[in-house]
């Protein structure tokens, strides 16, 4: 059973949660932050403990309201050859890959965490002034950068670590904005029960795609 006001209390303190998929999907652990709370060690942690693909995530929804379309659309149009789906069968969440104009070349820890707050400050513009979210995107972010955004299509449609570690933030009542990375280890994806150490070792929670099925209503 997931526990809404502890998850809720770790999220805010800027502290990861490790959310595993489902067996038969990817079978991947992702470390998940609240994008609200990420600092240049964040990030340092994600690349070091975690790393993965460090990728900053919010809605489908949101990302309409900003102009992004997943790259998969943009590559039917213009590479169709290259339209595969990856082996687990599901149409990837990526969109665009940014930098914020006040980062240097994009990469270290401080540029990424400075990009990610700032699309944090965007996306929780929105709901107050969809327009302004909108100028502010245009006005302080380039592309290609390098930080992947990945759009959530709602667990009722795709079941990847995108859509879970949203339903995760819907949850708890926080803002859907969340960073996540995939937990490698020695060349291969890190086995769930080493990240379950992991997890224990560091006291971070640990939670599978199927408890958040059971809590979220689809
Ligand atoms: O692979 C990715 C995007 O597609 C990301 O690296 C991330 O792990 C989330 O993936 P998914 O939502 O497919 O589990």
């Amino acid at each position: 059973m997931i526990l809404k006001s502890e998850l809720r209390k770790n999220l805010e303190e800027g502290l990861p949660v490790l959310i595993y998929d489902f067996d038969g999907r990817e079978e991947e652990v992702d470390m998940m932050f609240y994008g609200g709370k990420i600092t240049w060690k964040s990030i340092n942690l994600l690349r070091k403990d975690a790393g993965g693909l460090i990728c900053y995530v919010t809605t489908e929804n949101y990302g309409k309201k900003l102009g992004l379309d997943f790259m998969v659309n943009i590559v039917k149009e213009k590479y169709p050859n290259l339209a595969k789906k990856p082996v687990y069968g599901d149409e990837p969440a990526f969109s665009l890959w940014v930098n914020h104009v006040a980062t240097r070349t994009g990469i270290n820890d401080y540029d990424r965490a400075k990009t990610i707050n700032e699309l944090h400050n965007v996306i929780s513009l929105i709901n107050q002034d969809e327009t302004l979210a909108r100028e502010k995107f245009e006005k302080e972010f380039y592309s290609p950068g390098h930080v992947p955004i990945l759009l959530s299509r709602g667990l009722n449609k795709r079941k990847g670590h995108t859509e879970l570690s949203i339903s995760l933030l819907e949850y708890v009542g926080l803002e859907k904005s969340a960073v996540i990375a995939e937990m490698l280890d020695d060349g291969k994806s890190m086995s769930k029960e080493k990240a379950l150490r992991y997890a224990k070792y560091n006291g971070f929670l640990f939670i599978e795609g199927n408890e958040i099925l059971k809590e979220v209503s689809l």
